[in-house]
């Protein structure tokens, strides 16, 4: 008989399939009940008035989950592209399923979206007075039963929040992945959720920056009006400051958007400083560095080899600490006036893990139209997608390496 798993989602509206044919007795608990199911029929299953999903499965090879933190309009989706790329194959959504799905599928990664598991609608989070922000919108019960199925090779059938309508709609099918990517406003939130994070990142986007590109986005190609903008970045920002930013001090990297500091007083935010904080002692990530590894540097690349206009750019590296961690940041502020003299920079660039000399600026000119490209937003999360990737590769190189057995031990 299949291996099987039960998830609860009341919120399911549809029947869903139970991939399995069996048609003997089924004893599986849940939340410390035993419940019994027939799996006779590919039905979706009631037991004292609560609907079932039930999944089975036996998953032989582990997916890899890693999390993306930020607000909204931070920059996920821009970074996810960039990730995608780095593993080769476009992301799409789901072939045939919802036209409104938030999900992306590519040959090695699918990329979930956490707003999936709010557990309100936008009317019924109107009603109760609380944003999607809140962990009372959000059901993370769900959130870590499926992450964990899935991470165990055992597929789902996990909500999709329909930013269109802004209603719940009928369930889709996801499969486990090589890697599994959960983006959004709370996947370090939970600590079980936490927990089943290989690597996790944090956006960190200033105040003042995260203004000027939602003026950028939702004024210039939206068509919102300026006060409206400032009284919805002002109405989330209680519950970003309780509910989202503190995630930060549990990321392995944070990537950290400030206006620049070439200027005195800037408030344009155009000019970027941002910083790459990389946790040290992490398995499988070793940091990246700027000449020498350990070493305090403030470096001015302009000149002869790399072209610069007013302001200039600025690098910085150095060891610090950050919530009580050990970490290492190297520091891009200014922007690229000629993408392919990047690799000027690439080249004093260390622990990149790139598979090719050249890769990082391949990458960025390959992506030159994607927001950021011209700045350290770009270049650094270009980065965190090659380490992503190594880290992967070490993954699965060290389960190669582990005898059959010897790894529940
Ligand atoms: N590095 C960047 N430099 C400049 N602008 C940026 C950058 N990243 C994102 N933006 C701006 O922010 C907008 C939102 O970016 P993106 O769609 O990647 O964010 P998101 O976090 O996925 O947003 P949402 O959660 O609202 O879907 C972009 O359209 C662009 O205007
Ligand atoms: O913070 C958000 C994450 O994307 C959204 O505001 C949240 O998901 C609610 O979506 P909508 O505004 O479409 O109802």
């Amino acid at each position: 008989m299949a291996a099987c798993t039960v998830y609860s989602t009341q919120s399911l509206r549809t029947n869903i399939s139970i991939p399995t044919s069996s048609s003997s007795k089924t004893h599986l608990g849940f939340n410390q009940k035993q419940v019994v199911f027939y799996t006779t029929s590919k039905k979706s299953r009631t037991n004292n008035n609560k609907r079932y999903l039930i999944t089975c499965k036996a998953g032989d090879s582990q997916t890899i989950v890693i999390g993306l933190a930020a607000d909204s309009g931070c920059g996920k989706s821009t970074f996810m592209r960039r990730l995608t790329s780095v593993f080769g194959g476009a992301a799409e959504p789901p072939k045939g399923g919802n036209p409104d799905s938030n999900t992306l599928i590519s040959d090695t990664t699918t990329v979930i979206c956490l707003d999936d598991y709010h557990s309100l609608d936008r009317t019924g989070r109107k009603e109760k007075g609380v944003t999607a922000l809140d962990p009372r919108a959000n059901d993370f019960d769900l959130m870590y039963q499926q992450v964990k199925a899935i991470k165990d090779g055992i597929s789902v059938e996990k909500p999709i929040y329909n930013h269109v309508t802004g209603l719940l709609d009928p369930p889709e099918l996801i499969k486990p992945p090589k890697i599994l990517v959960i983006e959004g406003l709370h996947p370090m939130y939970d600590s079980r959720v936490r927990d089943l994070l290989d690597f996790s990142i944090y956006l960190d986007i200033s105040n003042e920056v995260k203004f000027a590109w939602k003026i950028q986005r939702d004024m210039a190609e939206r068509g919102h009006s300026l006060e409206s903008i400032k009284a919805s970045i002002e109405a989330r920002k209680p519950d970003f400051d309780a509910f989202i930013d503190p995630q930060k001090q549990y990321a392995d990297a944070v990537i950290e958007v400030l206006p620049t500091q070439l200027i005195p007083d800037d408030n344009e935010g155009k000019i970027l400083r941002v910083r790459l904080i990389q946790k040290e002692g992490v398995k499988y990530f070793s940091p990246v560095y700027l000449f020498d590894e350990g070493s305090t540097i403030s470096w001015i690349p302009c000149g002869r080899k790399l072209t610069c206009s007013y302001p200039g750019i600025k690098f910085f590296y150095g060891p610090d600490t950050y919530f009580g961690n050990e970490v290492s940041v190297v520091e891009m502020d200014g922007q690229f006036d000629r993408l392919d003299e990047l690799i000027y920079v690439e080249s004093h660039l260390s622990n990149l893990s790139s598979k090719f000399y050249g890769e990082v600026t391949q990458q960025m000119l390959k992506h030159a139209d994607f927001p950021g490209s011209n700045n350290g937003t770009g270049l650094f999360q270009t980065i965190v997608g090659l380490k992503i990737r190594d880290l992967f590769e070490q993954i699965v190189a060290s389960r190669a390496e582990t005898p059959v057995g010897a790894a529940k031990a």
